[in-house]
C-alpha cells in the first residue's frame, strides 16, 4: 500500500501519505476575508494514525477538504501519496468518513454497501468490509433503524470498499455514546493494523490520546504542537497552585523561582509551576498564602495553555 520514490543518489524513500507545505486558505466574506488556515506544514507517513485536534473553527475541516481535493489551498501545496489530491482520489487511494449525509434510510446496511460497490470498477468483497466495520450482524437492518454509531460504521464500511491507502475521518464519533465510540474505534484500529494511514479530526482530547499514534494540535489555522499523546501531555506536566492572600502582588509571585505563570482573581492567586513542592514551601513559609490547593494539569489544560482557547 506504500509507494516509494527515488532520490538523486539512487536510494529509495517512502512517499509521505500526506504532505502539506506552507498551506493557507482564505475565504471571501463580503469585503472581509477569513483566514481559515494560516501556514500549515505537515507530513504524515504511511501507516500512521494521526489525530487532528483543535477547537471549533481551528481549521480542521478546511484542511481535510484540501487533502480530499474538495478545495485548493490559497497558497502552498497539498500532496497526497506524492500526487495532487484529486489524482489520488481518482485512483481510489483516498476515502473519507464524514459526519453526516450520504445514506438512504430505506436501504438495508448490506444494500447500501452493495450499491456503493457498484459505482466502482473494482472493490473489496462486500462481506469483507461489513466484517471489518463490525456490522455483519446488522447487515439486513434498514439504515433508518441504525443508531448514529452504526451509521458511522456503515460509512466506514463504504470507505473501505476501495481499499484506500489513506482514510480521512472528520469528527467520526460526534453524537455517539461511549459504547458506540469504543466499538467504532476498535473497528478503525483493527483495520489500521493492515498499514492504512488514518487521519481523523476530533474535539475530544481523550479520543486523540487513546487512538492516535500522533496528535497534531491546531488552533487558528496553525500547528501549535505535534507529538505523541504522552508528549502533548508532558507539555502540561506541571501543577497548578491555588491559594488566597489579602493583597496579591502578581509581580512578586512571578519572581518566585520555578513559577511559570501567575493569574490573580481578587484575593485568589493561581500559579503554574513544574516544581510545586518548592513553590508551595516558599508560599507557606515566606508569604501570607493560605487555603493552598495543588492540582495536576491534564491534557485539557495542555490544550488551553497551548491554544489559548478556554472552551
Ligand atoms: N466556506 C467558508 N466560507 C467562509 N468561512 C469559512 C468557510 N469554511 C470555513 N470557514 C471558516 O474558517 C474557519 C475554520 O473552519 P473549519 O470548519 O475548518 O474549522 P474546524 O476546525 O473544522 O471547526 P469545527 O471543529 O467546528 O468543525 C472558521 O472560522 C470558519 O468559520
Amino acid at each position: 500500500m506504500t509507494s516509494t520514490s527515488t532520490l538523486p543518489d539512487g536510494s529509495a524513500t517512502r512517499t509521505a501519505a500526506v504532505r502539506l507545505s506552507g498551506v493557507t486558505k482564505s475565504f471571501a466574506m463580503g469585503r472581509e476575508s477569513v483566514e481559515a488556515v494560516r501556514g500549515l506544514d505537515l507530513e504524515i507517513q504511511p501507516g500512521e494514525i494521526v489525530a487532528f485536534l483543535g477547537p471549533n473553527g481551528a481549521g480542521k475541516t478546511t484542511t481535510i477538504d484540501m487533502i480530499l481535493g474538495l478545495s485548493r489551498p490559497t497558497t502552498g501545496t497539498a500532496e497526497v501519496l506524492g500526487m495532487a489530491p484529486r489524482d489520488a482520489i481518482a485512483r481510489g487511494l483516498v476515502s473519507a468518513v464524514m459526519q453526516t449525509g450520504g445514506l438512504l434510510k430505506d436501504l438495508t446496511v448490506r444494500e447500501t454497501v452493495e450499491y456503493t460497490a457498484a459505482l466502482f470498477a473494482d472493490t473489496r468483497p462486500v462481506d469483507e468490509v461489513l466484517g471489518d466495520a463490525g456490522i455483519t450482524e446488522i447487515a439486513d437492518r434498514k439504515v433508518a433503524k441504525c443508531s448514529g454509531g452504526e451509521q458511522q460504521r456503515l460509512r466506514f464500511a463504504m470507505a473501505l470498499l476501495s481499499d484506500p491507502a489513506l482514510l480521512l475521518l472528520d469528527e467520526p464519533t460526534t453524537g455517539m455514546d461511549v459504547e458506540g465510540r469504543r466499538a467504532f474505534w476498535s473497528s478503525i484500529r483493527r483495520d489500521a493494523e493492515t498499514g492504512r494511514t488514518v487521519l481523523f479530526a476530533t474535539h475530544y482530547l481523550e479520543e486523540a490520546d487513546q487512538y492516535a499514534d500522533r496528535i497534531v494540535l491546531i488552533s487558528h489555522g496553525k500547528v501549535v504542537a505535534d507529538g505523541t499523546g504522552a508528549e502533548i501531555k508532558s507539555l502540561a506536566s506541571g501543577r497548578t497552585l491555588r491559594f488566597t492572600v489579602p493583597t496579591p502582588d502578581a509581580d512578586a509571585f512571578a519572581r518566585i523561582p520555578g513559577v511559570d505563570g501567575v493569574e490573580v482573581r481578587g484575593e485568589t492567586v493561581i500559579l503554574h509551576t513544574k516544581d510545586s513542592d518548592a513553590v508551595a514551601r516558599h508560599l507557606l513559609t515566606s508569604t501570607d498564602a493560605r487555603d493552598l490547593e495543588i492540582t495536576a494539569k491534564g491534557l485539557e489544560d495542555a490544550f488551553i495553555a497551548l491554544t489559548g482557547d478556554a472552551r
